[in-house]
């Protein structure tokens, strides 16, 4: 059902609006994020449009003017899809495709459709085709039947064509399948963690893009694939680790977002069970992102939702060679500092502070404090092995005293 072979860019629109609880700047930042979704599923953003709206239009969620522009632009450049930042409901979806007669695809399906096209195994494949028939289940009567153009592109890559006139039945017998084949992986699964021993859990997670794979490879030397697109990790990664004569495991795992559809989380679950099951959780941050707080909260929002909020973790800041502070010019006396103006110093004596020693900052790509994170990452899983087995203490000194020979990795 997923194809995999590559495809064209496909000419697009962004669609998002304005509203109180958004503003005009904060509705950009998430328009630049959908503009790299979108880039990442194929496609190219040829114009944004947004509307001021404080509730979205129940029909067509923008008004009927903007729409009309919208139309116009659509027709007049060949465009393939339009893409609304916001969740549309089925109803919804299906007016506006009425109106612009192009593909209409929310943020939701557009994550669907990236991780269809990312998916490498078996396991991650069936985790997202479930994902997809939860969303296409409500959505089963018309979608897209109008549409008469080339099929393939953005938001074609799952449950499409076909299906569509196929009875829902059918689709809940597939997603009943799916479940059963994800129920047995799954066993398979917790038994392969289960047979993993006594070795000391770390897990690596952070939001998409802030450079996981990156500093899995720099730690562990070892290869995981890693990209300047989004999500460029979909299956978990374990790597036995050993720093110093310490040996742990470390998991790399899929990269979280802002609002990630709720049918992904449910189907990844075991995904996440890695995280869940972590002994210690490093949270990777790409500070030189002009929004990493608001992706630290998404982040630990996630975390909460799998339940796995009460871990040890330890914040590590990446990008700092990429971080460039605001500036603003000795003459200017309008412009007020905002903490877009920190420096790394001023970041680091914010709220980072109360963090203490469970705040580092590095860059992965340059190995810039690799060494104090090696050392973090050494005492933090050294504490657990010594509360868990308290009578191997002596097996492992503090960092700093150990003198044998430094093995990096196995
Ligand atoms: N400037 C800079 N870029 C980095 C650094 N670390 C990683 N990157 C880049 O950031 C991009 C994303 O890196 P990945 O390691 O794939 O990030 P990830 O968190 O694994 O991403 P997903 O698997 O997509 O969630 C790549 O282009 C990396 O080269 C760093 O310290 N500085
Ligand atoms: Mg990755």
């Amino acid at each position: 059902m997923i194809e995999k072979e590559e495809i064209e860019y496909e000419k697009s629109v962004l669609i998002g609006i304005i509203t109180q609880h958004q503003d005009e700047e904060k509705s950009n930042e998430y328009l630049d994020e959908l503009e790299f979704l979108t880039y990442t599923a194929g496609g190219e953003v040829l114009k944004r449009f947004t509307q001021k709206l404080d509730t979205p239009n129940p029909k067509t969620f923008i008004g009927t003017g903007k729409m009309e522009d919208v139309r116009q632009f659509v027709e007049e450049n060949d465009i393939g899809s339009a893409i609304f930042d916001d969740e549309l409901s089925p109803a919804q979806q299906k007016n506006i495709e009425k109106i612009l007669k192009c593909k209409v695809v929310d943020r939701t399906y557009l994550i669907l459709d990236i991780f269809a096209q990312r998916a490498q195994t078996s396991y991650a494949r069936t985790q997202v085709e479930l994902a997809q028939y939860e969303y296409l289940l409500p959505r089963l009567t018309g979608l897209w039947t109008h549409l008469e153009r080339q099929r393939g592109g953005i938001g074609m890559r799952g449950p499409g064509e076909t299906e569509i006139e196929t009875d829902r039945r059918i689709v809940r017998d597939k997603i009943k399948l799916l479940k059963d084949k994800l129920k047995i992986i799954d066993k398979q699964m917790s038994v392969q963690r289960g047979n993993r021993g006594q070795l000391v859990r770390v897990s690596l997670v952070g939001y998409t893009n802030v450079g996981k794979s990156t500093l899995m490879n720099v730690i562990s030397k070892s290869d995981v694939f890693a990209e300047n697109k989004l999500f460029a990790t979909l299956d978990t990664t374990v790597r036995k680790v050993v720093i110093k004569n310490l040996p742990f495991l470390l998991t790399d795992t899929v990269g979280f977002i802002r609002k990630l559809p709720t049918q992904l989380v449910e189907s990844f679950k075991s995904t996440l069970d890695e995280v869940r099951e972590s002994d210690l959780v490093l949270h990777i941050v790409d500070i030189s992102h002009p929004n990493f707080e608001e992706h630290i909260a998404s982040v630990n929002q996630i975390l909460d939702e799998i339940g796995a909020s009460d871990k040890p973790t330890v914040m590590v800041f990446n990008k700092i060679d990429a971080y460039e502070p605001e500036e603003i010019e000795e003459d200017d006396l309008m412009t007020e500092r905002t903490p877009a103006h920190y420096t790394l110093e001023e970041w680091e004596r914010t709220w980072m502070n109360r963090i203490g020693d469970n705040a580092l900052f590095i860059s992965a790509i340059n190995k810039e404090n690799i060494e104090d994170f090696r050392k973090k990452v050494y005492e933090e899983v050294r504490q657990i092995h010594i509360t868990r087995f308290p009578y191997n203490n002596f097996l492992y000194p503090e960092y700093d005293e150990f003198t044998g020979e430094i093995k990096d990795d196995e």
